[in-house]
């Protein structure tokens, strides 16, 4: 059995009057990949962002219900939001490496956060990239721009940049959506070898993507959480009817 990393308490998003997400607890294990899955608009999004609070810059958003990280809620007021999204990173869809050199988009934040040696930093560079299989790739050219690398390589800096402040969460949010089919399975080989570290929850549309590299699987359809169980049992034997046909191409 494994610990657990963190875990929802009857987690609620409002956009305005409209309720997104419904009283969702879900409790997610350390070192283990977690997939979230369900027709477009169904919440995945709005419930992974919600995690480490990128929902409070958007206008118009209200959260009830709690997040615990041990026994700090992520939703009390005095989080402080930069300290949470170190220990919670986030990569997105489309890679968006920052206008700046391979090594300032792994150094940028450790520098933000109070690391300065140069040695400390090149170390935190290699580092980081050496978990996310660049190093050999890049090592060359650390000081050309993170934006001449090809997507896939693009993404991988990007998840390089989230482990180089040291977090023990990552989301994810259909990270290999844009890329092509050779860098889409570098991302899943990488989740394989980042569960051993961290936790993992990632949102993605395609269903063997969720098969092949998920631990647990939480089923969403229009804002409420249907079904959460091993991944295995989500995609053999369901117990809901609804997860069941969306699995099974049904709908969605
Ligand atoms: N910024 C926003 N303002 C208002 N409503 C929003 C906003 N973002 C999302 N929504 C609505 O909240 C619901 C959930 O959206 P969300 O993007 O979380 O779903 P999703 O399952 O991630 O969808 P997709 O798979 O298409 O990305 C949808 O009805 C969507 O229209």
């Amino acid at each position: 059995m494994s610990e657990t990393a963190f875990y929802t308490k009857d987690l609620s998003v409002y956009y305005g009057e409209k309720q997104a997400i419904k009283k969702i607890s879900m409790d997610f294990p350390e070192k283990k990949v977690v997939a979230l899955i369900g027709p477009s608009g169904c919440g995945k999004s709005t419930f992974l962002r919600s995690l480490n609070r990128m929902n409070d810059v958007i206008p118009g958003v209200r959260v009830e219900g709690d997040i615990w990280i041990g026994d700090r809620n992520v939703n009390a007021p005095g989080t402080d939001v930069v300290k949470l999204r170190q220990n919670i990173g986030m990569v997105w869809q489309k890679p968006n490496p920052f206008h700046k050199s391979i090594y300032e988009n792994i150094a940028f934040g450790p520098r933000y956060h109070g690391i300065r040696g140069k040695k400390q930093l090149d170390e935190i560079v290699e580092t980081s990239l050496r978990k996310t299989a660049l190093w050999d790739e890049v090592k060359d050219r650390l000081h050309n721009s993170g934006l001449a690398l090809s997507g896939g390589q693009q993404q991988r800096l990007c998840i390089a940049r989230s482990l180089a402040v040291q977090p023990s969460i990552l989301l994810m949010d259909e990270p290999a959506s844009a890329l092509d089919p050779v860098s889409t399975a570098k991302i899943e080989e990488l989740i394989a070898e980042l569960k051993q570290d961290y936790c993992i929850v990632i949102v993605t549309h395609n269903m063997y993507q969720a098969a092949r590299v998920s631990d647990k699987t939480g089923f969403f359809l229009m804002g409420d959480l249907v079904e959460y169980a091993e991944t295995s049992k989500i995609f053999t034997n369901p117990t809901q009817r609804a997860t069941d046909d969306y699995i099974s191409g049904r709908f969605g």
